[in-house]
C-alpha cells in the first residue's frame, strides 16, 4: 500500500510532469520526422517506369528499353537501359518499294519488348521511333515513299500495347545534340560544367557535338543548341554531315576516278559490283557518269597512304566563309574537352584493336597501314567468324575514321588522345536514343531538383536516435527517487 516510490509511479506513471512532457515531446518529434521522411522519400517499394525507343538507322533498326524508379523521374542518372533488340534486316529506308515490310520487320523486337516490360506497365510505357540519315536521304529522293514507310511503321507500332508517341525523322542537329545528352547523362556530367563531346558515325551521316568556350553561336546559329539542364546553361556546338556516314563515303570514294583498283581494299580482293546500287543515293547521283557499264569489278590494292588520298578527295577543304571550318565550308570552333566516339567509330576501331588512344596517333596510322597491306586471303583466315561485308571494309573504314578526325575535325596527336571509343556507358548504349527519350519525357529538369536535407537513411537514423534517447529518458523518469533504504521494494 505504499503510496510513494516505484509503486505509486507504476500505478499511475503520468503522475510526474517530467514524464508527461517527455512523452509528448517524443511523440511529436517522432510523428514529425516520420511524416517528413515519408513525404521526402516516397514508398519503400520502388515502382519502375519504362520507355522504349526505336533507332531507325540507315543500315539497321535497333530497339532500346529504358527503366527507372518511378519516384526518381527527375533525379539525374537513374534511367538505365534494361534491354536492346537488333531488328533483323536492313534499315527501314530500304523498304521504299515495299513499305509494309518495314512495319513487319519491327514485330519480333516489339514482341520481345512485351516480355521485358511488365504487362501492368504496358499502356503507360511511351514508345518512340526516330529515323536518321537513311530516311533523310529517302525523303530527299522520294518523299512519297518516305511517307509510305512511316505510315506502315506507325500502323505496325500502334498494334503494340505500349503508348505509341509517333514515328518521325530526327534532324541532324537533334541527332547530334541528343547523342551529347546521352553521353553526359550517363557519365553524370550534367551537374558539372566540364562535359564530354560526342562523336557519332553512322552509315549515312556523322555528327560532332561539344561545348566550346570559344563558341557563342553568333558566327553560325545553325550549329548552336542551347540547353539549361539541372541549373546549368550549355551552349552546344553540333553539326551533322549528311552523306558522311561510312557507307555513303564508300560509295563516293568508289564513284571517284580510277576507283576500280582500290587502295582501300586488300590485295587479292576482287568483287563484281553493280553501278546501279552504287549510284542509287542522293550522295553520289551527281557523280554518276553519263554512260557507265552495268557492272564493274572492284579490285583491292591495299595501300593505306593511297587510300588516305582517295578518302581526302571526298572532303572540300578549300571553301570557308567563317573564322575557321572543319570541312565543306562548315564552321567549327576549336575542339575542347574529352570526347566519346561511338557507333561505327567503336565497331571499326574495336575490331582493328585501335581503341587505346594513349597510343600515339602516328603509331595508330602505322598499325592501320600494316593491316591494309595484309593480303585479303590472310585477312579472311585471321578472322573466320566476321561477316565478309564488314571484314572487307575495315581498312577503308579505319582510314576514313582517321582522316575524318584529323583532316576533317582537326584533331591533333594531342587532342586525339582525349577521345574514348565507347559502345556503352554503365551498361547503356551511347547514342541519341536515351537523350531523345529523356527530353520527350521531361526527365531532365532545367533546374537542379532540391536535394532532401537528409537522405532517407539519414532520417531513419535520426528518428531511431531520438526515439532511443526519449525512451531512455522516459524510463529514467519512471525510476523513483532513491528508495528509502528502509523500504522493502514492493512487488507489483
Ligand atoms: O546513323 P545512320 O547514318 O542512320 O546509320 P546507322 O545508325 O544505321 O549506323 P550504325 O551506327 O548502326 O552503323 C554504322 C555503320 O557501321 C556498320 N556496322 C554496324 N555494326 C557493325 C559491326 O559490328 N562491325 C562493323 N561494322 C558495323 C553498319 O553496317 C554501318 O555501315
Ligand atoms: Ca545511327
Amino acid at each position: 500500500n505504499d503510496q510513494t516510490g516505484l509503486y505509486s509511479v507504476f500505478r499511475n506513471p503520468w503522475h510526474t510532469p517530467l514524464t508527461i512532457f517527455i512523452a509528448v515531446v517524443g511523440v511529436i518529434a517522432i510523428v514529425a520526422l516520420v511524416t517528413v521522411a515519408v513525404l521526402q522519400n516516397k514508398p519503400l517499394i520502388p515502382k519502375y517506369k519504362y520507355g522504349i525507343v526505336l533507332d531507325a538507322g540507315s543500315s539497321h533498326t535497333a530497339m532500346y528499353i529504358y527503366e527507372w524508379p518511378a519516384e526518381k523521374d527527375n533525379n539525374t542518372g537513374r534511367v538505365e537501359q534494361t534491354h536492346s533488340c537488333k531488328v533483323k534486316g536492313p534499315g527501314i529506308s530500304s523498304y521504299a518499294s515495299d513499305p509494309k515490310k518495314a512495319g513487319q520487320s519491327l514485330q519480333v523486337c516489339m514482341k520481345e519488348a512485351e516480355r521485358f516490360v511488365p504487362s501492368e506497365r504496358h499502356e503507360e510505357t511511351p514508345l518512340y521511333l526516330g529515323a536518321t540519315a537513311g530516311m533523310r536521304l529517302l525523303n530527299i529522293e522520294n518523299s512519297t515513299a518516305s511517307d509510305q514507310v512511316f505510315q506502315a511503321v506507325s500502323e505496325s507500332l500502334q498494334k503494340s500495347p505500349f503508348s505509341f508517341q509517333g514515328a518521325r525523322i530526327l534532324s541532324g542537329q537533334e541527332e547530334g545534340a541528343f547523342g551529347w545528352v546521352t553521353v553526359n547523362y550517363l557519365d553524370d556530367r550534367l551537374k558539372q560544367v566540364c562535359t564530354t563531346g560526342a562523336l557519332d558515325l553512322g552509315g549515312a551521316s556523322t555528327q560532332i557535338s561539344f561545348v566550346s568556350d570559344a563558341f557563342d553561336g553568333s558566327e553560325s546559329p545553325n550549329n548552336s543548341v542551347n540547353f539549361r539542364l539541372y541549373g546549368n546553361d550549355y551552349n552546344l556546338y553540333t553539326h551533322s554531315f549528311l552523306c558522311y556516314g561510312k557507307d555513303q563515303v564508300l560509295r563516293m570514294a568508289l564513284s571517284g576516278p580510277g576507283s576500280i583498283s582500290d587502295p582501300c581494299f586488300h590485295n587479292g580482293y576482287s568483287e563484281s559490283k553493280n553501278y546501279m546500287t552504287l549510284y542509287n543515293s542522293p550522295c553520289v547521283s551527281k557523280r554518276k557518269p553519263v554512260s557507265s557499264p552495268a557492272d564493274f569489278t572492284h579490285v583491292g590494292k591495299g595501300n593505306f597512304y593511297q587510300c588516305q588520298e582517295l578518302v581526302k578527295s571526298v572532303f572540300d577543304f578549300t571553301q570557308c566563309k567563317y573564322t575557321q571550318c572543319s570541312f565543306n565550308g562548315v564552321y567549327q570552333p576549336t575542339l575542347q574537352g574529352p570526347f566519346g566516339a561511338f557507333s561505327a567509330y567503336y565497331f571499326v576501331m574495336n575490331f582493328l584493336n585501335l581503341t587505346d588512344t594513349s597510343v600515339p596517333l602516328q603509331s595508330v596510322k602505322e598499325a592501320l597501314a600494316r593491316y591494309c597491306s595484309t593480303p585479303w586471303e590472310t585477312i579472311k583466315k585471321q578472322h573466320p567468324g566476321i561477316k565478309l561485308k564488314y571484314l572487307a571494309e575495315y581498312c577503308f573504314s579505319g582510314t576514313y575514321i582517321l582522316t575524318l578526325l584529323t583532316e576533317g575535325y582537326n584533331f591533333t596527336s594531342e587532342t586525339f588522345s582525349k577521345i574514348r571509343f565507347i559502345k556503352q556507358i554503365k551498361g547503356s548504349d551511347a547514342g541519341w536514343t536515351l537523350g531523345y527519350m529523356l527530353n520527350l519525357t521531361n526527365m531532365i529538369p532545367a533546374e537542379a531538383p532540391d536535394t532532401p536535407l537528409l537522405p532517407h537513411a539519414g532520417y531513419v537514423s535520426v528518428i531511431t536516435v531520438i526515439a532511443l534517447v526519449l525512451f531512455l529518458l522516459f524510463v529514467l523518469s519512471l525510476r523513483p527517487l532513491w528508495p528509502r533504504c528502509s523500504q522493502k521494494p514492493q512487488i507489483v
